[in-house]
């Protein structure tokens, strides 16, 4: 079977690793990583350490999204703030037929496009400022991603995954709907590591993924602790199990069906020494990536007058410590 033209944009902790595993199994990948992260992967190849190897990828890496020639793929694997000043340039760069694979946290601003119900505007707000997404981006070629597996960027040009990441991948059109290139780039995954499956709910599965992020990564940023730590610590394992309830009734009460299990999810990272991308966020330096997960779940929760009280203490300290430009708004659901 052919290779796919596959650009990854970000070449952080997901997107380099995604790259480069994609790169050594045969794709031809094109990576945009921007500065030094940009510079030390033109010059050494993407270092990939994983179960105490190194891998070293020589691959094409670019500045800017724009400098990308036409792909059939372009996985975005940047932080949800970063998405929108991409939108004016992500459509220009697919080939007819090609798929923008969004392998991001969150509620995707697309989410409630499809029927079934419908945001109030603070969170569509919160999800899409101004709006930028929805008026730029091609929704018939998006197709959602659930990324389980953990990465950390070491140092510019380097990615570590820890030993024994479970590395899967859930893709999904919005629509349910399944097409070549989706079920090829499917196969590329699977064929670079990564378990791959496509589901027919994809909203389904990103809600399931949403539990976690919306949880760990929170306590684990306002705490420093990794989820071994708080899994192993009675007290911040009931509040992170709380809090994944609560986010499962959240998706019940908005009509999805999820298929998750929190406390299987949580003994999952039993006596591991995961550190969740909020937390690598805040060692760097940077804001943790709450808008489009505990915060959009708070603002929802609030516009249909539902009481998620670990969930929304927890926002409210995240905000107190972290303090976000975006403003509660109306709350109000629209029909
Ligand atoms: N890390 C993890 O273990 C997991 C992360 N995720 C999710 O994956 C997504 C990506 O996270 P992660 O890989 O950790 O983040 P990182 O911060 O490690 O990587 C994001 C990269 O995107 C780059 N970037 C942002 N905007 C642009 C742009 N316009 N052009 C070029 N590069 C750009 C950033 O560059 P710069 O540094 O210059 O801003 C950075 O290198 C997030 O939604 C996260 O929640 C999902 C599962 C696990
Ligand atoms: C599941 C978890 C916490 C694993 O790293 C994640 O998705 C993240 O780091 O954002």
């Amino acid at each position: 079977m052919n290779s796919l033209d596959v650009g990854v944009l970000g070449g952080g902790a997901i997107g380099g690793s995604l790259a480069a595993r994609l790169a050594s199994s045969g794709e031809r990948v094109t990576l945009v990583a921007r500065g030094a992260n940009g510079r030390a992967i033109r010059e050494q190849g993407l270092v990939l350490h994983e179960g105490g190897r190194e891998l070293r990828v020589p691959l094409p890496c670019c500045e800017q999204a724009g400098d990308l020639g036409p792909q059939d793929v372009i996985v975005v694997a940047v932080k949800g703030r970063d998405l929108s000043p991409l939108a004016s340039v992500l459509p220009g760069l697919l080939k007819p037929g090609g798929r923008l694979v969004l392998a991001m946290n969150g509620i995707p601003f697309w989410f409630d496009r499809f029927g079934g119900f419908a945001w109030p505007a603070a969170v569509r707000e919160m999800l899409d400022p101004g709006g930028e997404l929805a008026r730029q981006l091609p929704l018939h070629a998006l197709v959602g991603a659930v990324v389980l597996s953990s990465a950390e960027v070491l140092a510019p040009g380097i990615v570590r995954s820890p030993a024994g990441d479970r590395r899967s991948v859930i893709l999904g059109r919005p629509d349910g709907g399944v097409d070549a290139v989706t079920q090829r780039f499917a196969d590329a995954l699977s064929k670079a590591s990564y378990a791959t499956r496509i589901s027919s709910d994809i909203r389904a599965e990103l809600w399931a993924k949403l539990m976690l992020f919306c949880s760990a990564g929170p306590l684990s940023a306002l705490t420093g602790a990794d989820l071994g730590v708080l899994a192993a610590e009675p007290s911040s394992e009931a509040l992170w199990l709380g809090m994944m309830n609560e986010c499962l009734d959240l998706g019940s009460a908005v009509g999805l069906a999820v298929d998750a299990e929190p406390r299987a999810v949580l003994d999952a990272f039993r006596g591991t020494a995961v550190r969740p991308s909020m937390l690598q966020d805040v060692e760097a330096g940077r804001s943790p990536e709450i808008e489009s997960g505990l915060l959009a779940v708070d603002l929802i929760a609030r516009g249909r007058d539902m009481e998620l009280p670990r969930l929304s203490a927890v926002a409210a300290l995240m905000r107190m410590k972290w303090p976000l430009a975006v403003s509660a708004g109306d709350t109000r659901e629209e029909n």
